[in-house]
């Protein structure tokens, strides 16, 4: 029997994406509830029961809900949202944040799918801080720009409706709550709360997230080729060939470094950019806030968690 896949919230921007990106499977089954009844608690609710993996793609509340709808032992959840990322009992979908990640996916039953903003400075300080090259309490700031379909529905209407008159670049999470602190925090190993700045393009989708690190100061000062030799270590080491880290040029651009680059792709890519003499370097990640951000990385735990393809 094949597996059956039951997506909650399937007609919203993330469950569109991984419906698409399951559409031509033969492996597995896909259960759906009418657009009408989406929001039917009763249909809902049989779907969640009756699927092997249930992957919400729903506000927090509803996730919540969810997940309290299940009454089996044999449901496995995905939840796309925020609700669980933190949560005792939940793994963090994130596959190639350390060695043995994969594996504690591929059985657990609860997984959260990260955010998309955390999987790109996670990916580059964790290898960091795990390997004592930054120490836990460095004050971390991100920066990045990501598409509007990072917003969903409400943002994607917003942006079509202004077109060319909406802001080519707008940064926000300007009171500083931004909800993915504290996975980054967990995940990245940090033990004070970074600082979010997000910040939002005139275009649909793809993201760079981007770290600047001030490291003068620091008990042992990393030169940039450390800070790169030790991402490059970290990702030789992980199955999958997923997130690929750079050479370390000294350039000041590279002609791929754009947001938008990975799109439609469950990659991402890693640059470590120095000034040695200045003890100053930046960590930067590339890909699609969909991709790896969100429906990407949702797949790819699905099929880590029913054996396919892995
Ligand atoms: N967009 C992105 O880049 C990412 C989003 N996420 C997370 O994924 C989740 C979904 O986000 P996204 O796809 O962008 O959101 P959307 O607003 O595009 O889609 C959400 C879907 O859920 C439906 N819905 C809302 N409330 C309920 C409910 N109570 N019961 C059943 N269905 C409901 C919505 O219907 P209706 O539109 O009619 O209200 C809509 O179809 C969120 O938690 C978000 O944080 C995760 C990673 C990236
Ligand atoms: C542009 C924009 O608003 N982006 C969202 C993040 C979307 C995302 O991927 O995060 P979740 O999975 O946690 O929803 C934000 O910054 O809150």
């Amino acid at each position: 029997m094949k597996p059956k896949i039951f997506i909650d919230g399937e007609h919203g921007t993330t469950g569109l994406q991984i419906r698409a990106l399951l559409a031509d499977r033969s492996d597995i089954d896909v259960i759906s509830v009418p657009v009408e009844r989406r929001k039917d608690t009763a249909a809902r609710a049989d779907a969640l029961n009756e699927a092997d993996v249930a992957i919400l793609c729903l506000p927090d509340d509803a996730a919540k809900e969810s997940v309290s709808l299940i009454a089996n032992d044999t449901t496995r959840v995905i939840d796309a949202s925020t609700a669980h990322r933190t949560a005792a009992g939940w793994e963090y979908g994130f596959a190639e944040m350390d060695a043995g990640q994969s594996r504690r996916i591929a059985e657990a039953k609860r997984v959260a799918n990260p955010g998309c903003w955390p999987q790109g400075p996670i990916a580059t300080l964790r290898p960091l801080i795990a390997g004592g090259l930054l120490p836990a309490d460095y004050p971390v700031t991100v920066n990045g720009i990501t598409g509007y379909s990072g917003g969903g529905r409400p943002m994607i209407e917003d942006y079509a409706a202004k077109g060319e008159d909406a802001p080519e670049f707008l940064p926000y999470g300007l009171t500083l709550k931004h909800k993915h602190v504290p996975e980054l925090r967990r995940y990245a190993g940090l033990s004070r709360d970074p600082i979010m700045q997000p910040a939002v393009g005139n275009f649909a989708q793809g993201m760079i997230t981007v770290v600047p690190l001030q490291l003068e100061g620091l008990p042992k000062v990393p030169k940039g080729a450390d800070l790169h030799a030790a991402l490059a270590d970290h990702y030789a080491g992980i199955d999958g060939g997923v997130v690929e880290v750079a050479p370390y040029a000294d350039s000041e651009r590279l002609p791929d470094l754009q947001p938008e680059e990975y799109n439609g792709t469950n990659r991402m890519k890693l640059y470590v950019f120095a000034n040695d003499a200045r003890a100053q370097a930046l960590l930067v990640a590339v890909y699609d806030n969909l991709g790896k951000g969100a429906s990407g990385a949702a797949v790819q735990n699905l099929d880590l968690m029913l054996g396919l393809k892995a």
